[in-house]
């Protein structure tokens, strides 16, 4: 594989009977950080974790909490998501009028913040905003659920946002998120991808498989 990557499981598909320790066993399994996809049954169909659940599992890990917003407004959520610790907030530009000031009110939180890009979105949707933002998270599904299968004309994406990072001053990490699995993860980190999410191929097995599926993301056998 090209480079390092980090692997961001996401907890949309953990048991959510048993969060806690799901958020555990992934901590020692080997994740680098953990995935939280909110949704508000507005601007996806799926409705799933508030503020209380990033606070109640913010003691259990040190890992960072890649906190991914799927709701429209979202600007009014960000304050709460930000005291209950979320360290990166990842945002739609197609899910408010004003993502300049989205991303400034995030910044204005002491996080880092993040742009995800549908698979509709074009790269231009971030001409404004790349001297402020952390971290592109190219989805490779439709936002709204997991366990769907990754969209393959969006690895051409992450390769153009890739060029367009590494010609740029600032770091900004570039994530991937949806269908991603041990063949797609390679496809996405050969196209510039640093940071995966996996759901469905973090959790799947039980929690006697999240070290092997962790690093069999990575690229390990
Ligand atoms: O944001 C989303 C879906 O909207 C994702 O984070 C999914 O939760 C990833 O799940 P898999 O596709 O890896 O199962
Ligand atoms: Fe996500």
């Amino acid at each position: 594989m090209r480079q390092k990557v980090r692997i961001a499981p996401s907890i949309l598909s953990a048991d959510f009977a048993r969060l806690g320790d799901e958020v555990r066993a992934m901590d020692a399994a080997g994740a680098d950080l953990i995935h939280i996809d909110v949704m508000d049954g507005h601007y996806v169909p799926n409705l799933t974790i508030g503020p209380g659940v990033v606070r109640a599992l913010r003691p259990l890990t040190r890992l960072p909490f890649d906190v991914h917003l799927m709701c429209s407004p979202v600007d009014g959520l960000l304050p709460a998501f930000a005291e209950a610790g979320a360290d990166i907030l990842t945002v739609h530009p197609d899910a408010g009028p004003h993502t300049h000031r989205t991303v400034q009110l995030i910044k204005s939180l002491g996080r880092k913040a993040g742009i995800a890009l549908n698979p509709a979105t074009p790269v231009a949707a971030l001409d404004h905003l790349w001297d402020d933002i952390d971290l592109v998270l190219v989805m490779s599904v439709n936002p709204g659920f997991g366990g769907q299968a990754f969209i393959a004309s969006q690895l051409d994406k992450i390769r153009a946002l890739r060029a367009r990072i590494d010609a740029g001053e600032r770091p900004i990490d570039l994530e991937v998120d949806g269908g991603v699995n041990v063949e797609t993860a390679q496809a996405c980190v050969a196209a510039g991808a640093d940071m995966l999410v996996a759901g469905t191929a973090s959790f799947t097995g039980g929690p006697d498989a999240y070290a092997s599926n962790i690093a069999r993301l990575k690229g390990r056998p």
